[in-house]
Formats: C-alpha cells, sequence, structure tokens
C-alpha cells in the first residue's frame, strides 16, 4: 500500500480523512461534511465551477466525485427559492447525490444566493468529503488506472479509521457496474410540470435519474411534463403524450433490463423520442447496438463534440462512465449523429426512419456551455410536427 499524506497540516473541522483505492494506493487528509464511511466508484470531474450542479446530479448516484479545480465551495450553497416553474435553478435533485467528494482547498463562500457552505451542506446530506488533498495528482492515478472501487471515511481527529477496516469495506462492497442506480433515484410517483403559458405539447419523461436542468429546459420551450418512475410501462408514457424523453441516469446501462424493453416500445411507437445519456445508451442497446465502459469517462463541462451530419462542432458538458460502439450501430437503424473529437466515442445517434434522436453529452449544459440547447428546439419541432398540442 502507498500512503499520501500532507505534512502537518491543520484540519479547521477537527476531522480526518483516509481514502483508500481498489489499486492499492491510499491518500490521508482532512475530513469535511458528515463523519462516517462510504464506498463507491471513484471519478473525477474537470469542471472549474459547477459543484452544487454536479452533486446533486442523480447520475452521479454510487460514485465519489474528484474535483480537479483546486478552489471548492467559494459561492457556498444556493437558495432553493430561486427557481424557474418552481424547479430550483443551479440545483440537479433536491438532494446531494454523490458518495463522497474529494476536493484541494475548501474556503469560505460569499455569494448573495448561498444560505450555507459546503461543509454545513454534505453534512446536512450525511455525505463524507476531504480536503486539503492533491486532487490533481490523484486524477493522474486516475487516468492511468482507469475508475475503480473506492472506500473513503471521515472521522474526529482524535480517533482513527483503520486501513485494515477500509480495505475489507472494499473487498465486500458490491461492485458499482451490478447496482441497479435507477431504481434508485427514479421518482416513485408520477410528477407533474406545467410550463409558464399554455402548454405546447405534453411530454412524459421514463425518469431514470432526470436532471432538473434537463427538465427547466424542457418547460422553457412550453411543454407540460409529466415524469414517469422508471418501472413504468411504455403504454402509460405512450398513452398521455405527445413525445417522449428517455432521462439520463446513474450506472450500467446494461442492468436495466426491464427499461431497455420499455424503451424499445416506445422507440417503435413512431412517437417522437428524445434520449440524454443514459437515454441513449437505452435507445441504442433496445435496437441492438452494444456498450462499453470507458477506461475514466467524460465528466466536465469542457468537451468537444463534432456533428457528423453538418461537420459543425461544439462544446458541451458530459458525464458519463459508459459508450456505445461505433462499430455496433450497424446492428441497429441507428446512424452516428455527434462523434467526440478526443477518443471519437459516439455521442448523438439519429434513427433511420423513425422521430428518435438522442445525445450522450448534456444538451442542457448543467453545469456548463447552452451550444447544443438547440437540441431541446429540434425536438420540439419533431413533437409540433407530428401533431402535437
Ligand atoms: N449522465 C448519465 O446519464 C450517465 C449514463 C451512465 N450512467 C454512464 O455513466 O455512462
Amino acid at each position: 500500500m502507498h500512503i499520501y499524506t500532507l505534512p502537518h497540516v491543520k484540519c479547521e473541522t477537527g476531522l480526518k480523512s483516509r481514502l483508500l483505492l481498489e489499486n492499492g494506493d491510499a491518500v490521508e487528509g482532512c475530513g469535511f461534511g458528515a463523519k462516517g464511511i462510504s464506498v463507491g466508484e471513484i471519478v473525477f470531474s474537470t469542471s472549474m465551477t459547477g459543484y452544487t450542479e454536479a452533486l446533486t446530479d442523480p447520475s452521479y448516484a454510487g460514485q465519489i466525485l474528484v474535483w480537479t479545480h483546486p478552489m471548492v465551495g467559494c459561492y457556498g450553497v444556493p437558495t432553493k427559492a430561486h427557481n424557474y416553474c418552481g424547479v430550483p435553478l443551479n440545483y440537479e435533485s433536491d438532494k446531494i447525490q454523490v458518495e463522497g467528494f474529494v476536493i484541494s482547498e475548501l474556503p469560505p463562500p460569499n455569494h448573495y444566493l448561498s444560505i450555507y457552505d459546503l461543509n454545513t451542506w454534505l453534512l446536512k446530506n450525511g455525505v463524507p468529503g476531504m480536503y486539503k488533498v492533491d486532487t490533481r495528482a490523484l486524477v493522474k492515478k486516475l487516468r492511468e488506472r482507469g475508475v475503480m472501487m473506492s472506500v473513503l471515511a471521515v472521522f474526529p481527529e482524535d480517533e482513527e479509521v483503520s486501513w485494515d477496516e477500509l480495505e475489507k469495506k472494499l473487498r465486500t462492497a458490491t461492485r458499482y457496474d451490478l447496482i441497479n442506480f435507477a431504481h434508485i433515484v427514479s421518482p416513485k410517483n408520477i410528477v407533474v410540470h406545467e410550463p409558464l403559458t399554455k402548454p405546447v405539447a405534453t411530454i412524459a419523461v421514463l425518469d431514470c435519474g432526470l436532471k432538473y436542468g434537463i427538465l427547466r429546459w424542457l418547460l422553457r420551450y412550453g411543454f407540460k411534463v409529466i415524469r414517469y418512475p422508471c418501472w413504468a410501462k411504455a403504454s402509460e408514457l405512450l398513452d398521455n403524450s405527445n413525445g417522449i424523453v428517455v432521462s439520463n441516469g446513474p450506472g450500467n446501462p446494461a442492468v436495466l433490463v426491464d427499461q431497455i424493453r420499455t424503451v424499445r416500445e416506445i422507440v417503435e411507437s413512431g412517437k417522437p423520442v428524445l434520449g440524454i445519456c443514459l437515454g441513449l445508451q437505452l435507445i441504442s442497446l433496445s435496437l441492438g447496438a452494444k456498450i462499453y465502459k470507458l477506461r475514466y469517462g467524460h465528466r466536465g463541462p469542457n468537451k468537444g463534440v463534432v456533428d457528423v451530419l453538418t461537420g459543425k462542432s461544439y462544446i458541451t458538458t458530459q458525464n458519463h462512465g459508459y459508450a456505445v460502439d461505433h462499430r455496433s450501430l450497424v446492428e441497429s437503424d441507428l446512424i452516428l449523429w455527434f462523434s467526440n473529437i478526443d477518443d471519437k466515442s459516439v455521442e448523438g445517434v439519429i434513427h433511420k426512419k423513425l422521430p428518435v434522436i438522442a445525445t450522450q453529452f448534456h444538451p442542457e449544459g448543467g453545469p456548463g456551455p447552452h451550444d447544443t440547447t438547440w437540441v431541446f428546439e429540434m425536438f420540439k419541432k419533431m413533437v409540433l410536427n407530428h401533431g402535437g398540442s
């Protein structure tokens, strides 16, 4: 085991923290947020800002997030009173979804919308955090080895959680790829959202962990939005809507066997469908394409993609660990729409005959650039042309 420690740092919180990775690397730092031990897949984001969006993004469920940008927490935690159609801004869901948060510096916040600091927020949500660690060095390890399972402990400075205990927790934990996280984050009942003016059409969402950012853009484009639990039947979503969104969501898409079947029925109905991130993966799997796991995923607001149909490129927000195998698209009725500029992975698909479009990146850009919000406009045209309203 190789232990990385910081020399004699003072932890203002009075808490210490230990992080153990599956490859045996171990890191010691200061703790913040909630005391306790949590296990998750360790991943990193290259965002400079947007930690409130990332931490509340349901697609991060089951993961311990490392932030490469050194200062996190400068603008505190915003009030939920700041909202659009009742959906809070700067949040992607109502609570912190990550299993743990690893940062370098934790400065005091200063922002007119802030109601408390990052430390208090993690504490209220029962989520452990680690600070005063070299997150960039840690990310270099993750880039070499790829994402892996990890365990994070936060405890008072005068106590100790032993490395042996952490090693045992890690060894006995269920692997991230095997857990059905969509069932955990999906709403348990139907939720209805009304736009500000008379709805142009009604959209049903197969909600496997829908980000509020996507919801806000659907509302901005004048849709009434009905969110269904991820175990809803295709007929429920089809009967009451003019178009369907298959949402983003956490975990391995291959374990969502029921949802893959549901999505196939939805796609074959001929109604307009928009898939985002996990949604793209479920649509692709339902039509016979294959997925694989990326070495360390794409997470951040600065990911370049090219629209292969027009040759135009865009900067997008991404948060995914799996991708669709480009070669396997020939077995489906899908064609490549967007390609990742760095690794050429699939970033968007369009159905050859049916009104079905999907992006692997996040067109709502929460947090991140709004270069591709026109995808929602394109979907709106598809719905209205299809006789929606
Ligand atoms: N943001 C998402 O929808 C992520 C999809 C999937 N869980 C992945 O990691 O690839």
